[in-house]
């Protein structure tokens, strides 16, 4: 066998074996079985997507490939050879990156010194510049992510898409042979997400093997080779390859019902109900004014930084403003006082629901009607039948898993805690504005439309709503109205019917 034949079959070689695999692996916590078995395999220079309805199971399974979680049951191995990693950091040692949507970065040092921290150990206290990569290596980094930032810039002013992609970079550095995104464009704009998603494509061509977890399934659709769909803790579609599968299919592993979007919504009333009068988030900034009728569901687009929901929570008292007033019907509510917003019925649902949202070492029942009392109550008393009925309906609806009301909200899901916080925002007592900031981020598909239609029905009760999203077809789906937002004020308005292009043109000049 001459050489280059030798050399091609070694490198087919690496080609059919996986660069990470994860065979038969379980997890119980406690009584919860989270994965019953799942087995994964990553070769070089693919896209593996990971998906699964909330609670099936992701998270838990990239913590393990992660180094992050012990599996119950089940091995690991890189490269083929059999591995038990003891963290995350021995996981980074045999080539396998997490890449965090947040900063893993020190935010005030500089672009160059995260870059060398990483290459140099500076965990460990070794910061030497004489050690450093050169600035040239650096940008040879930072431009196979497409990046073009200065060196000297601190990664405090950078973007979260920036950010993310200063991340990628680092694990290019440390010769990443696979790189694991979890949601990586949740909190990206289009143009962001475009970027990252033509990262990932190169990062492909060089034989990096990316496991991409998401729940946007058009994204997916766009990026995947093959992928693997995780329900009830087992694959429910293993390694498939894109082609051969449809959307529908994929939907229909996931959550076993097919789920169309909301395509008509009924119009609202006439009549003024809320009027947002001289909010400025700033000195000398542009006030914003805009009014929401009876029943009218008001969206506000923006870009990252734009202040779209930063306007939203003001207006809902969890940010305080420069000025500002939310007159609800007759009743003049001070903007930027949460009390006050919320005795005047005004609902809010964060984007973080760690900082603001979701009362983790409460139980569900406390977390859902935390908001409701006054209905629920006679006389004092919690009616506890009545508020044990509420809840049992609103989560059923939008599809709480496990339906286990005695589980603390911590014991849920990224995606299930979610839906704690909108039940509980819609079931506040005498709601008469509910104002929220992603809603859906990070919740399945399922759960996403049920999420939509409960909104659309307080908006026919009457209730008025403002959405702030990054995710436009949100938007496009369940607003009367879309305000573009611009440096914390409004500079456009689309009413329902707008194309999705058009959003995103109005948006791609706000960024100009
Ligand atoms: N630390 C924990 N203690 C108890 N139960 C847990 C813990 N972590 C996860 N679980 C449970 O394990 C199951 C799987 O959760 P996991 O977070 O992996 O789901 P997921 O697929 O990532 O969901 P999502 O899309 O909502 O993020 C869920 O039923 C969850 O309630």
């Amino acid at each position: 066998m001459g050489q280059a034949s030798a050399e091609l079959e070694r490198s087919e070689d690496t080609r059919r074996t996986p660069v990470l695999s994860a065979s038969s692996i379980a997890m119980s916590f406690g009584a919860t079985q989270a994965i019953r078995q799942v087995d994964l395999d990553l070769y070089r220079g693919e896209v593996h997507a990971l998906l699964g309805g909330n609670g099936a199971g992701k998270s838990t399974l990239v913590k393990i490939l992660l180094g992050a979680l012990r599996p119950t049951k089940g091995s690991l191995a890189v490269e083929g050879e059999a591995t038990s990693f003891r963290s995350v950091r021995h996981a980074i040692s045999k080539g396998i990156f997490p890449i965090y949507q947040h900063l893993s970065q020190f935010p005030d040092l500089t672009v160059r010194e995260n870059l060398a921290a990483f290459s140099l150990g500076m965990a460990r206290g070794m910061l030497a510049s004489k050690a450093m990569p050169s600035d040239e290596v650096m940008r040879g980094w930072l431009s196979e992510v497409g990046l073009t930032l200065s060196l000297d810039a601190l990664c405090r002013e950078l973007s979260i898409g920036e950010m993310q992609l200063l991340e990628i970079a680092r694990a290019i550095a440390q010769e990443a042979k696979v790189l694991v995104l979890d949601e990586p464009t949740a909190a990206l704009t289009h143009a962001e997400s475009e970027v990252l998603l033509q990262t990932i494509d190169k990062l492909r061509a060089r034989g990096t093997a990316i496991l991409f977890i998401s729940h946007k399934l058009d994204e997916v659709v766009a990026v995947a080779d093959r992928l693997t769909v995780i329900r009830d803790g087992v694959c429910a579609i293993s390694g498939a390859v894109m082609e051969d599968i449809s959307t529908r299919d994929i939907v229909l592993a996931m959550v076993g019902k097919d789920v169309a979007p909301i395509t008509d919504i009924a119009p609202h009333k006439d009549d003024v109900v809320v009027a947002i009068r001289d909010l400025r988030l700033r000195q000398g900034a542009e006030p914003v004014h805009f009014e929401v009728a009876r029943g009218e569901v008001v969206g506000l687009a923006g870009i990252v930084g734009s202040g779209a929901d930063r306007i939203a929570e003001a207006i809902a008292g969890a940010l305080e403003p420069v000025s500002g007033v939310v007159m609800i019907e007759e009743t003049a509510v001070r903007a930027g006082r949460r009390k006050e917003a919320v005795a005047n019925g005004i609902g809010f649902v964060p984007t973080d629901r760690h900082a603001d949202g979701v009362f983790s070492i409460l139980g569900v029942l406390q977390n859902t009607s935390a908001a409701s009392h006054g209905l629920i109550s006679r006389w004092g008393f919690l009616r506890k039948r009545q508020e044990h009925r509420q809840a049992h309906e609103i989560l059923e609806r939008i599809g709480l898993f496990p339906f286990r009301f005695e589980f603390e909200a911590a014991d849920f899901s990224g995606g299930n805690q979610q839906k704690l916080v909108v039940a509980r925002n819609l079931l506040i007592d005498g709601l008469k504005l509910l104002v929220m900031c992603e809603p859906t981020r990070g919740v399945d598909v399922a759960a996403r439309r049920a999420i939509h239609e409960v909104v659309l029905e307080a908006s026919q009760r009457g209730v008025c709503v403002i959405v702030a999203s990054s995710d436009i077809d949100e938007l496009l789906s369940i607003c009367h109205r879309v305000l573009i937002v611009q440096d914390q004020a409004i500079t456009g308005a689309f009413a329902r019917g707008a194309q999705r292009q058009d959003i995103i043109g109005a948006l791609a000049g706000a960024a100009a």
